[in-house]
């Protein structure tokens, strides 16, 4: 992408400098091009069964806010799409950017959406534990799904509304009943390429699924992430913004998609 929509990610300290993967091949996230992705009549349609009383809590990690659930059955899962496995929902988060203009960490013919919902599953099929698949090449599968501003999203409502208790790195609330599925918008359009986590440890581990179409957010609801800080209690306060990873060489990868 051009240099001229290159926001100012290096600002941020976590990425201050350039987090590279000595000998990469497959880091996240990227731009996807559209003319570029090829359209695979085998993928199948992407088989989505959320359990809301698995959900557990939210927290404040440091880098977005996450939204936990009981792995520990399988209970919240995928399948189908390029899977060839089963994967168990793990949380979902966040990222997003300072103002509007910016803020995803995959773009779309170089566009950026001003926040993107990642929806993190692992492969218990194959591997005893989430720590063990985040370091194995098929271990994870992560939903990608763009925000754009537009109209509030009451399901989204709910979590804004937890935030203020979350303000801090390291603190958590109890959240005892959320369904994600309703983030999820209802094009059953994606696109899916090998690839990374986009922080630490970066690992080469997800194969991941960008839904084609956005979910709408208002303008308060991206303000309220905004709310966040990086920082702990007593320490000076840092606004949790702009907590995505500069995008990533595509290298020798294909972007499939699931539609013509
Ligand atoms: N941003 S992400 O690639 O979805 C991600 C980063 C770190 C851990 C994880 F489970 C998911
Ligand atoms: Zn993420």
């Amino acid at each position: 992408c051009s240099r001229k929509n290159t926001r100012n990610a290096a600002l941020h300290p976590l990425w201050q400098s350039p987090l590279t993967i000595p000998g990469g091949t497959r880091q996240s996230p990227i731009n996807i091009q559209w003319r570029d992705s090829v359209y695979d009549p085998f993928l199948k349609p992407l088989k989505i069964s959320y359990d809301p009383t698995t959900c557990l809590h939210i927290w404040n990690n440091g880098y977005s806010f996450l939204v936990e659930f009981d792995d520990s059955a399988d209970r919240s899962i995928i399948i189908g799409g390029p899977l060839e496995n089963q994967y168990r929902l793990k949380q979902f988060h966040f990222h997003w950017g300072a103002v509007n203009d910016w803020g995803s960490e995959h773009t779309v013919d170089c566009k950026f959406y001003p926040a993107e919902l990642h929806l993190v599953h692992w492969n218990a099929v194959e591997y005893p534990s989430f720590e063990e698949a985040v370091m194995e090449g098929n271990g994870l599968a992560v939903i990608g799904v763009f925000l754009k501003l537009g109209a509030r999203h009451e399901g989204l409502q709910t979590l804004v509304d937890a935030l203020p208790a979350v303000r801090h790195k390291d603190t958590v609330i109890e959240f005892d009943v959320f369904d994600p599925s309703c983030l999820l918008p209802s094009c059953p359009d994606y696109w899916t390429y090998a690839g990374s986590l986009t922080t630490p440890p970066l690992t080469e581990s997800v194969t991941w699924i960008i839904k084609k179409k956005p979910i709408e957010v208002d303008e308060d609801q991206l303000e309220a992430f905004r709310t966040l800080l990086f920082t702990s209690h007593g320490e000076e306060e840092r606004r949790m913004v702009d907590n995505f990873r500069p995008l990533q060489p595509l290298m020798d990868r294909t972007v499939r998609s699931s539609f013509r």
